[in-house]
């Protein structure tokens, strides 16, 4: 079975100020072309196991797999390299860069990974853009558009590299209900024309029932799938 995401026993813990068992023996598996959404009470550990699936916090107990690779124990610059071309991450808020226009914005990660040239970048973005209907945004600067704007512009952005998964930590929790389903609906439109797999954190009841598999999580504990 290809899985994009594995984990096997993973366990973490905040040593300070006291000793705090975070994540208890998590074993995940997400399938290629599946949205999954992780559900949970405030503080039971879901953006501590986001982060740790997107390689960002390494300091864990336990194996993690990407695209049937062992990620657990690589380099800082191995790590960084195959999240950039493999992870799509999007946050609550959006971290564009507001000085910068949108297209430019979009085209950073693909800059930084350095495997095509100017001219195929931003065709791909552009692509992108008008895959989620903002095409006409990129020659804006990035502070000029609206709140929903910039999160479709995030996700763009997300998008650049081709990743294996699209992960959010609660993408949708800082927008309006039209924009919200905007969002959700570009994810479907994502998973079902691209088989892109998609991981998102979310507090909203109505958008989970929407993903194909809801994960709950219960202090540290994975409870129900
Ligand atoms: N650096 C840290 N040191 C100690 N405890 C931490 C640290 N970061 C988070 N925690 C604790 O770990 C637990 C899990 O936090 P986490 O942010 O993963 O929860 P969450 O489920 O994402 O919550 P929310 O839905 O509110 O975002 C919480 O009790 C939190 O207070």
């Amino acid at each position: 079975m290809d899985f994009v995401l594995k984990t096997h026993n993973l366990n973490k813990h905040f040593r300070k100020p006291v000793d705090f068992h975070v994540l208890k023996n998590i074993n995940l598996e997400i399938k290629k072309g599946e949205f999954t959404s992780i559900m949970g009470k405030s503080g039971c550990g879901k953006s501590t196991l986001l982060y740790i699936l997107s390689t960002m916090d390494t300091d864990y107990e336990g194996e993690l797999y990407l695209n049937n690779e062992l990620i657990t124990g690589q380099s800082a610059a191995r790590l960084a390299h195959l999240r950039n071309k493999h992870i799509g991450f999007v946050f609550q808020f959006h971290y564009l860069l507001g000085e910068f226009t949108v297209l430019e914005n979009i085209m950073l990660p693909a800059q930084k990974l350095g495997e095509r040239s100017d001219a195929e970048i931003k065709a791909k973005a552009m692509e992108i853009l008008d895959m989620l209907n903002i095409g006409h945004l990129g020659h804006k600067l990035a502070r000029r558009i609206s709140g929903g704007e910039k999160q479709r512009v995030a996700i763009a952005r997300a998008l650049i590299n081709e990743p294996s998964i699209l992960m959010g930590d609660e993408p949708t929790g800082n927008l309006d209900s039209h924009n919200s389903d905007n969002v959700l609906n570009i994810f479907k439109k994502l998973k079902k024309e691209k088989g892109l797999s998609l991981l998102i954190v979310t507090h909203d009841e109505d958008f989970a029932r929407q993903t194909d598999r809801i994960i709950y999580m219960e202090d540290g504990r994975i409870v129900e799938q």
